[in-house]
């Protein structure tokens, strides 16, 4: 098996360039973001919020009505569509990444989704898989969208210990890897197994471990960011493996520089702080 390598933060340099002066919205990819239900509002505004800072180009959510007020007082930026909209199917195909499952619940309409995302992707997309839509899944493998160029899987350990059936203890890198190979048997999947030490494995098989994050970032939301940042990485930069590793070392390298004067961080933090931080990286190309 490879040898699971760390991330360095020359990572940052070379994924974040700056900006050519012709450039334009459209330059940086669309983003659509799915879930919201009437308890987990905040968990689909809390991943908008990742995708936009970390400079995706343009922002959708689909998600409850009842979401739509607070999602806009806080991020006008981001377009609206009610997840039960029957236009939503064609939506979806005009994205380049979809990400899907913070605050999604169980409910039959999350069932619902799933399904017509797997029915609407297609080899051009990248879907960005978090939180509910991995138990969905967990219950259902056949929900897997299989027909996205890349699934990028982002599990907490117990969600990727329902997806997996490893308990917890039991979750190295070989047993991981092999899981994985047994839940996409195509190849065309990332897993960021997220913990204290994020491990990342690649679709061609490497394993990274993430050295920066701390305990202030245990704060609910902290992975329904990450999968925006993700994702709006992706959308803006393509997709890379280069470019996830990234996404997990800035979301982690934010929340340090927060914890130096915070007890705790919220996620809403690290997202307000993205901008600044890709700046810096852009400016030592
Ligand atoms: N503001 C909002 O709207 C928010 C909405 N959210 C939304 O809530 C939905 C449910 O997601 P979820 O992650 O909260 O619940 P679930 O998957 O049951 O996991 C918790 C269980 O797993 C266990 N556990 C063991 N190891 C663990 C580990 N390393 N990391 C985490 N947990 C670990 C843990 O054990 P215990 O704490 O009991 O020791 C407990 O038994 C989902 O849609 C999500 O997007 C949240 O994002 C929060 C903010
Ligand atoms: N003690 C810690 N050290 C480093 N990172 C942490 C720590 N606790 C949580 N995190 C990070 O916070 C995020 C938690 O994700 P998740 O459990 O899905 O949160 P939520 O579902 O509440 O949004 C992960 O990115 C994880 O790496
Ligand atoms: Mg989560």
């Amino acid at each position: 098996m490879t040898q699971t390598q760390e991330i360095k933060e020359d990572i940052l340099k070379k994924v974040i360039k700056t900006r050519p002066s012709n450039s334009y919205k459209g330059k940086f990819g669309r983003i659509l973001l799915i879930g919201g239900s009437e308890n987990y509002g905040g968990a689909i505004i809390m991943a908008t919020e990742g995708a936009i800072n970390a400079g995706a180009g343009l922002t959708a959510v689909a998600t409850r009505s009842i979401n739509l007020t607070a999602l806009h007082a806080r991020d006008p930026e981001a377009m609206y569509i009610d997840w039960q909209d029957r236009n939503l199917p064609e939506l979806i195909k005009k994205m380049d990444v979809i990400v899907c499952g913070p605050g999604l619940g169980s409910s039959r309409v999350a069932l619902q989704i799933m399904q017509m995302l797997k029915a609407n992707v297609a080899a051009q997309q990248t879907v960005v898989l978090d939180a509910s839509a991995l138990d969905l899944i967990s219950n259902d493998k056949t929900l897997l969208p299989g027909k996205a160029g890349h699934l990028i899987l982002t599990p907490h350990q117990m969600e990727w210990q329902r997806l997996s059936q490893i308990n917890i203890p039991f979750q190295t890198d070989s047993a991981n890897l092999t899981a994985l190979k047994q839940l996409n048997s195509v190849g065309n999947t990332t897993l960021v197994l997220k913990s204290n030490h994020t491990h990342i494995y690649t679709e061609d098989g490497k394993i990274f471990v993430n050295p920066t994050g701390n305990p202030g970032m245990a704060t609910g939301g902290m992975g329904d960011t990450l999968a925006g940042i993700i994702g709006g990485f992706i959308a803006q930069f393509g997709f890379q493996a280069d470019n996830i590793l990234a996404a997990v070392y800035l979301h982690s390298l934010a929340g340090d520089v927060l914890y130096r004067d915070h007890y705790l961080v919220k996620p809403t933090q690290i997202s307000q702080l993205l901008p600044k931080l890709m700046k810096k990286y852009a400016e030592q190309d």
